[in-house]
Order: structure tokens, then sequence, then C-alpha cells
């Protein structure tokens, strides 16, 4: 849990430390003095003597100081480190970085890591869940539940050692009794928390149907499936419920055996009279052993929350953990590869067979041989399902093929610096995801750090400028979560400027202007056309028509190329 914690967090948490065990010995101590006090005014044969009273009221004081300084440090420069203040410090400070490494570490999983997925999971919900939930329970339980936990702990030990140092009898004959306090308070804490655990994981299945639901809320409302996904939800919620009784149990259990302290309490009354007028202890000795043994006992109880918090905590940690140490089999962050000063020749798939990783035994491209001439526009045709947004994957690597290479200019694609290669691509897609942000912002998305004179010129070349501009706020305007507030047409432009402002060497549009009427069709087109000139385009089509102008269209069936050919020669092939 302390992976990142720093020498600074180490010097915080030091003194941290320091505070809880100081919170901790205040009570134990404060009844040690007091018990003095009562030994003094109990005593039968003198009244008390002022000399008594200020060494009394001066001890007292040095309890009080030294609880000050327990839970007030000095640090190095000379700063007054309040133990909270140390707690929240590095709470902060080290959830903060786990936050990002975990997010970090999401962003650079391969694309295969988010399709094999256990049934059930939303992945979406799991990294959200994650980055708000379970690095929350780590904060709260490193500035919260360890210094009460320590605190508590620290009260528990000097309690003992206080009755010990009182009156050792009654401390060593309460000693069985404590243990069947705390070790009924151990076991059913320990169910407790599994319990918990359990639960947590539940209640992710549901987060999950809930959040799948209202990202899609228009094919929810439009299916009529409010009922069914209310179904869903509450299916999982229903074992929910089965771990919240079994955590009621425990709890109940946890709680009866509380009541071991009323039996230990009566135990050490009978003992404690019996060595007051038998054995001639001090009363007040006595009486503060016993309340602290009692103090002891409850305090290890009142550190059991605590404990099953940062148990919560722990197995949170290791989730993100288990996240962070994931290393990707293709890894955008490994700088290793090359990165070419620039393209100039072919891209070519030289048999390729390729399996999607969570389907492993469904072949999809079945030795894929395919050139692509560098500044031509390559057409991919075929029927459904016949492996040409694959195709398109595989280009941007995001799998790697099972068999075969891919080759750039004769460099193998696996071989290239990731995040080179992907820059030298601008994808549009059938549906572009936009994201619920600003125009501006969505065309920047291609080019970080870009200028407001490039984004207008993508604008202009993609076709939008003209409608953007007729909009009320301009580059400004929201277009809602996945783009909602805009038409298909304005969509897919946006998403061409957003391919075009990072001037790519490939263009890839997988099938960009199939779900568009005929006025936008022609509008996007013309922008298509526009944007291909120069460039290598891979462009996938269902019809041959649509790509009329490709200087090479290449069909595909079953994960392999049937044809090939410009549009003339294969409408002559068909023909004949
Ligand atoms: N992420 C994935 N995981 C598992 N199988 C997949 C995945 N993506 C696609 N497939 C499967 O791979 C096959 C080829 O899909 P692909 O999207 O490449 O076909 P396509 O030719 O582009 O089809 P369409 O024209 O319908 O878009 C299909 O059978 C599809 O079910």
């Amino acid at each position: 849990m302390f992976r990142y914690a720093d020498s600074k967090d180490k010097l915080l948490m030091f003194f941290g430390v320091l505070g809880s065990i100081g919170d901790g010995l205040q009570y134990p101590l404060t009844m040690y003095v007091l018990s003095h006090v009562i030994n003094e005014y109990g005593s039968s044969s003198a009244s008390v003597s002022i000399d008594t009273v200020n060494k009394l009221l001066y001890v007292a004081i040095a309890v009080g100081l030294s609880a000050f300084v327990g839970e007030f440090s000095i640090s190095k420069s000379n700063e007054l480190l309040p133990e909270g203040l140390c707690w929240t410090r590095t709470a902060e400070r080290q959830s903060f970085i786990m936050r990002m490494e975990y997010l970090k570490s999401v962003l650079r999983q391969q694309v295969g890591f988010f399709d094999t997925q256990e049934a059930g999971s939303s992945t979406t919900h799991q990294v959200v869940s994650t980055i708000s939930n379970d690095a929350n329970s780590i904060q709260v339980a490193i500035c919260d539940k360890i210094p009460n936990c320590l605190a508590y702990m620290s009260t528990f030990v000097f309690c003992l050692v206080t009755s010990y140092m009182l009156s050792w009898k009654l401390a060593l004959a309460a000693l069985p009794l404590t243990l069947m306090l705390i070790i009924p308070g151990l076991v059913f804490g320990k169910f407790m928390v599994d319990v918990i655990m359990k639960m947590v994981e539940s209640y992710g299945v549901a987060g999950g149907i809930a959040e799948q639901a209202v990202s899609s809320i228009r094919t929810v409302y439009s299916y009529v499936a409010e009922n069914q996904t209310l179904d869903n939800f509450s299916r999982a919620l229903q074992q929910t419920m089965e771990f919240g009784i079994k955590q009621g149990f425990a709890k109940g259990l946890l709680m009866g055996s509380i009541g071991m302290i009323c039996v230990g309490w009566s135990f050490q009354a009978w003992l404690g009279t019996y060595l007051v007028t038998e054995k001639g202890e001090k009363g007040g000795s006595i009486f503060v052993a016993g309340i602290n043994i009692i103090t002891g006992e409850l305090s290890v109880l009142g550190a059991l929350p605590n404990l099953t918090s940062i148990t919560e905590a722990m197995a949170a940690s290791t989730r993100i953990f288990q996240m962070i140490d994931r290393t990707p089999s293709i890894d955008s962050e490994d700088k290793k590869g090359k990165a070419l000063s620039y393209i100039r020749r072919k891209i070519q798939f030289q048999d390729i067979c390729f399996n999607y990783p969570s389907r492993p035994d469904t072949p999809i491209l079945q030795g894929l041989n395919l050139t692509i001439p560098y500044g031509k526009t390559v057409g991919l045709v075929g029927g459904s399902g016949s492996g040409k947004s694959t195709v398109i994957s595989l280009l941007q690597r995001f799998y790697d093929p099972n068999q075969g290479q891919i080759l750039l200019d004769g460099h193998k694609e696996n071989r290239l610096q990731l995040k080179w290669w992907r820059s030298q691509m601008g994808l549009v897609n059938q549906e572009p995801v936009l994201f619920a942000t600003s125009i501006k912002e969505n065309i920047l998305f291609g080019k970080e750090g870009a200028s407001m004179d490039d984004v207008v010129n993508a604008a202009k070349d993609a076709n939008a400028h003209d409608f953007i501009t007729k909009l009320q706020d301009g580059y400004e305007t929201q277009v809602g979560q996945f783009g909602f507030q805009l038409s298909g047409g304005q969509k897919q432009r946006i998403a061409i400027a957003r391919a075009l402002i990072r001037d790519p060497k490939i263009l890839l549009l997988d099938e960009a202007t199939s779900v568009l009427d005929v006025k936008s069709k022609g509008i996007v087109q013309d922008a298509i056309d526009e944007a291909s000139k120069g460039r290598t385009t891979i462009t996938i089509a269902h019809r041959l028509s649509t790509i009329r102008t490709a200087n090479l269209i290449v069909v595909l069936q079953a994960g392999r190329v049937i044809e090939s050919g410009s549009h003339e020669q294969l409408m002559q092939k068909n023909d004949g």
C-alpha cells in the first residue's frame, strides 16, 4: 500500500506514527496518575499535604505535555506538524500518484485486454470505480484508519502495561477473560472483512449494468428496455443483499461477544475486593488497573472497524498494483522501436493469419497477402465479417498477427516505435466517437498543442468550417456525450478534421460515409477525396461504387484476398 511513499512521505508517516502512539498513550497515562490521586486521597492515615497536591499537579502537567508532543512534532524545516496533518498530507500525495499510475497503465494496455473482460463486467465501470472508490479507500485508510488503529493499539498496550504495573495479580488473572473477548472479536471481524470484500465485488457488477445503460440511454429508451435493465440490476443486487445478511450476522456475533466484558468486570470486582481487603493492595491501584484492563479490551474492539477498512484498502491497492504492474504485449510506452524520418514506400501484409484474443478458436485472417502502394488509395471491399476492419486494426497495431508480418518500407511493424507509428495515421470510423467537450477541443485531440489556425484549416479541409461558424458558439460549441448534439454528417466532418489536423501520412477510412444521407455523403466524400490527395489511403466500403476512384480495389472473403485490380478491371471481370 505504501509503494509510492517517497522520503518526504516516510518522514510524514514517522511523525504521524509518533502522534498516533501519543494519542493512545494519553488515557492510560492519565488513569495511571489518577490511581495515585485516589490512593493518596483514599489513604486513611492523614490529610493530603500541599506538597502531595503539587506533586500530582506536576505529573498531570507532564501527561498533558507528553500528549501535546505526541500530537505535534517538529519537522526538519521547523514547521509544527500536527499528527492529523501528517497523515492527511501523505495520504493525498500517495493516492495522487497511485491514481495517475493506474490510469497511465490502463491507457497503455493493448486493445485485446479490453476485449477479454469477464462476462457481466464493464471495463469503463471498473476503471472509474477503481480510480474513485479504490483509490479513495486507500486515501481514507492512510489519513484516518491507520492513525486510529495505531492509537487504539497504543491504548491497548499501555493499558495492559499500566494495569500490570498497578496490580500484576489482577492483570494476570484477567488475561484469560481478555483473550475470550479478543479472539472471537478477531474471528468474527475477519469473517466480516471477507463478506465485505465480496459485497464490493458484487456492487461492481451492478454498477457495470447501470453504467452501460446510462451511457447507451437512447438504445435503452428506443427498445423500451428500462424494465429489462432494472431486472438485471436487481438480480445483481440480490447477491449483494445475501452478503449483507451474512455481514449482519457476523456483526451480531461480534457485538454479542462484547458481553464478555460484563463477566470480566464482575470477576475483577470480586478479585479486586479480595486483593484490597485480604492482600493489602491499594484501592486506587486496583480500581484503575481494572478500568485499564476493560479499556484495553474495548480498544482492541475499537480498532477492528479500522482494521476492516485497512484490509479493504490493502485489497484495493492489490487491484491497483495488479493493473500498474501489468506489462502489455503491445506497449505504447515502449520507446525502443524505430521512428523513421519519412515514409516513402509500400505497406505489405505478408501471409497474415490472425484471430482475436477473445476468440482464439475463430480464425479471422487466413493467409492474407496485400500490398498498399505509397501515396495511393486502396479500397477494401467484401461481405460483412470478411475481415476488412481487422486489417485496419492490425495496421494500427491494436493487435499482433499470429503468423506472418506487416512491413512498412521493409521495416517490420512490430519493430517500429508504436506511438510514432500510430501518429502517422488518421482514422475515420463509420460512427465516429466525439468527446463531451467543444468542437475545438475535439479537433485538437488529433494533434496536441496545435494552433487555432491549424484547427480552422483542418475544419476547412474537412468541409466543416462553414457549418461550425454558423453555430452560435462556433468552435466553442459543446458536442455533448459521444457528440449527440450534432448530426451524423457534422460528427463525421469533425472526425475528418481531427484526422487531418495531424497531417497523417496514412489515412484510414472505415466506411466513413456509409451512414450518411445522399447530401451529407456528397459533402463528406468531397472532403475525403480532397484529404486523400498525396496520402496513402485505405478506405473500406461495402460496395464497389463507393470506391470507384481508388487506384486499387481489393476484395476480401473469409480473411483472404480473392480479387484485386482497378474499378474497371473488376467490373469487367464480374461482367465476364
Ligand atoms: N474485438 C473483436 N473480438 C472478437 N471478434 C471480433 C472482434 N472484432 C471483430 N471480430 C470478429 O472478426 C470478424 C471480422 O470482423 P471485421 O470487423 O474485420 O469485419 P468487416 O469485414 O469489417 O465487417 P463489416 O463490414 O460488417 O464491418 C467478424 O466475424 C467479427 O465478429
